[in-house]
């Protein structure tokens, strides 16, 4: 039989890449990233004055189309392969990522009059300003004793859709009246390559608070938040839930002109782009963990139990594997932290220092901090530099470093803050476990187990595990390609399931990262000091973060009035 291939595109919070992959063994091809020309937008709109509040992130859908415009046939031109032979494509998304759009799926931010009005573009996963929104769902989910909440761990999250779509009705009512549906923009661009406007299990489940069995919840709870919400799911989120693992559609002859592929190739239901990474690594069995690991970090277990655990993200049956349930859990801000630092905060001898030697500041500081025992530096921070995802769930909390003094050198930061970001996985672990959701191999995928080493023993030390890294630099890219093997069917030389896919497609490097005793014990006592002040600024009654935090609010309006 011919070579087969198929492409996984991959959109992350910067920019969007597209992988070429030899259907066969996995073969990393092509790669081709395309930056998202408008970026993320979180001080103001293109072409306007006008700045957006804090806690806004939005997007441009075009930026999307982007990605397909360029990267699809930068890697068909890299790899000579010929389009005939690419069996199908499969996209992984950040979420929830959502945006508003007309009657024949157009995105209302494309409108002549709409394209100075914030709520018209999308609503990046980052984007927290429905904070609000989602502190009376949560109450109004308590109060009526809403089944879904407890599949969330008994709190939803300002990142999710329902949150974020009624962020627009209460502060642009107009505008959520002239918005036929809420989409994710992983459907979204299913949708720009199909023509089907179908909606991912993995989104609905994670993000819209959807349920294989139960459906969405009902008019009567959406009624309880708002009187205008009644029917907002028969309107706003219309479109069949389908399957991961399917087949969305196939490639229209407009998409496959602007793609450079062939109509009729298969397209796949989309995926998260954490949760693609999970095939991406090989991991398809229950009591496997995935860590996917770059700007935020998402953890994905794997089960054959449903438990709901207080702070798990989401329990969704078949959201990551068919057949398995799969868990999230997260940290907003990882490698985010380490860039703040790098970019807002590291001296310039710092910075001369990394360049005499050739290598990046993060190289540096890492070079420094793995001269450092752990506990040497007296410092201890916590990890919430963009909220708190699991298990407080809480995007108004902030960080904080403990123990800083005259003697502080910036490496010892650094190493802080890699700590911190462990120990708060080390916290979702002990959540999962404690709830009897057991964690038996722990995996890493993404950017970060690529570049820092001392930040992976971190991790293996405080977590007291082993820790397995994807062979692939880009699981969620090859994740996405196996669906897309999976969509094309077994008929056209793809897989029939994504098991399978996985199998033949993903690996693991030999060389794993293993905890060193004499570090372990030692971040056993920080866990500890971690563990406190996590209770005492996180749930202790102690409102300091949340108090400065209105302050400012208060302060930057005022300054805006102004
Ligand atoms: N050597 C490094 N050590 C630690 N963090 C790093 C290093 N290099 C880059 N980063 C951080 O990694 C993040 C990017 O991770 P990556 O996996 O490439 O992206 P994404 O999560 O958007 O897919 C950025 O937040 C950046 O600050
Ligand atoms: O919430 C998510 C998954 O559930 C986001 O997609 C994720 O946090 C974004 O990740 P990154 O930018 O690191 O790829």
């Amino acid at each position: 039989m011919n070579k087969r291939y198929a492409i996984g595109v991959d959109y992350g919070t910067e920019s969007g890449r597209a992988l070429l992959v030899d259907v066969e063994n996995g073969r990393e091809v092509a790669a081709h990233v395309t930056p998202y020309p408008h970026g993320v937008m979180d001080e103001r709109l293109p072409g306007s004055g006008a700045l957006l509040a804090p806690d806004w992130a939005l997007q441009h859908p075009d930026d999307y189309l982007e990605v397909l415009r360029q990267s699809v046939p930068a890697v068909l031109e890299a790899s000579g392969v010929d389009p005939e032979q690419v069996i199908g494509i499969g996209i992984d998304f950040t979420a929830c990522t959502v945006l508003p759009v007309d009657e024949q799926g157009e995105p209302l931010c494309y409108q002549e009059a709409l394209k100075h009005e914030p709520h018209a573009y999308v609503k990046l996963w980052k984007h927290h300003a429905a904070q609000e929104e989602a502190n009376r769902i949560n109450a109004a989910a308590e109060k009526l004793g809403a089944a879904f909440l407890s599949r969330y761990g008994g709190k939803t999250s300002s990142e999710w859709l329902v949150a974020k779509a009624w962020q627009v009705l209460n502060e642009a009512p107009a505008l959520y009246e002239r918005t036929d549906r809420f989409m994710e923009a992983a459907d979204w661009v299913v949708l720009q390559m199909t023509g089907s406007a179908v909606r991912s299990s993995c989104c609905a489940g994670y993000k819209a608070f959807w349920h294989k069995a139960d459906g969405y919840p009902d008019q009567d709870f959406f009624r309880a938040l708002d009187p205008r919400l009644e029917s907002f799911v028969e309107t706003k989120l219309r479109g069949e839930v389908v399957s991961l693992g399917s087949k969305a559609g196939e490639l229209t002859a407009e998409a496959a002109a602007m793609m450079g592929l062939r109509p009729g190739t298969a397209v796949a239901v989309g995926i998260i782009d954490a949760h693609a990474g999970v095939p991406g690594t090989g991991a398809v069995r229950a009591g496997q963990m995935v860590m996917a690991m770059g700007t935020s970090l998402c953890h994905m277990l794997l089960s054959d139990k449903e438990i709901h655990a207080e702070g798990i993200c989401g329990v969704v049956e078949d959201g990551i594997i068919p057949g398995l349930y799969g868990y999230e859990a997260g940290q907003p801000a990882v490698g985010d932290i380490f860039g703040w630092y790098v970019e807002q905060a590291v001296p310039a001898y710092m910075k001369e220092a990394a360049d005499q030697a050739g290598i990046s500041v993060h190289a540096y500081l890492e070079r420094k901090a793995a001269e450092l025992k752990p506990g040497q530096h007296g410092l201890l921070a916590l990890d919430w530099w963009n909220g708190n995802r699991t298990v407080l769930v809480d995007a108004d909390l902030s960080g904080m470093i403990v123990g800083l003094t005259l003697q502080t050198k910036p490496e010892e930061i650094y190493r802080s803050l890699l700590e911190a970001t462990a120990f708060g996985t080390r916290k979702i672990i002990d959540t999962f476990t404690q709830a009897g959701i057991e964690v038996s191999e722990l995996f890493a995928c993404g950017g970060l187990p690529q570049r820092n080493r001392l930040l992976m023993q971190i991790y293996a030390d405080v977590t007291g595990r082993e820790i397995k890294i994807a062979d692939s630099v880009q699981t969620p890219a090859l994740g996405a390609a196996m669906f897309g093997a999976v969509a094309a069917g077994t008929g056209r030389g793809g897989y029939a399931d994504i098991a399978e896919a996985a199998a033949r497609m993903a690996r693991v490097r030999e060389e794993t990262y293993k905890p060193i005793r004499e570090n372990s014990e030692i971040y056993e006592e920080l866990y500890r000091e971690y563990n406190r002040l996590y209770e005492l600024f996180g749930r202790g009654g102690n409102d300091v973060m949340k108090s400065l935090k209105r302050m400012k609010l208060r302060q930057e309006e005022a300054v805006a009035v102004r």
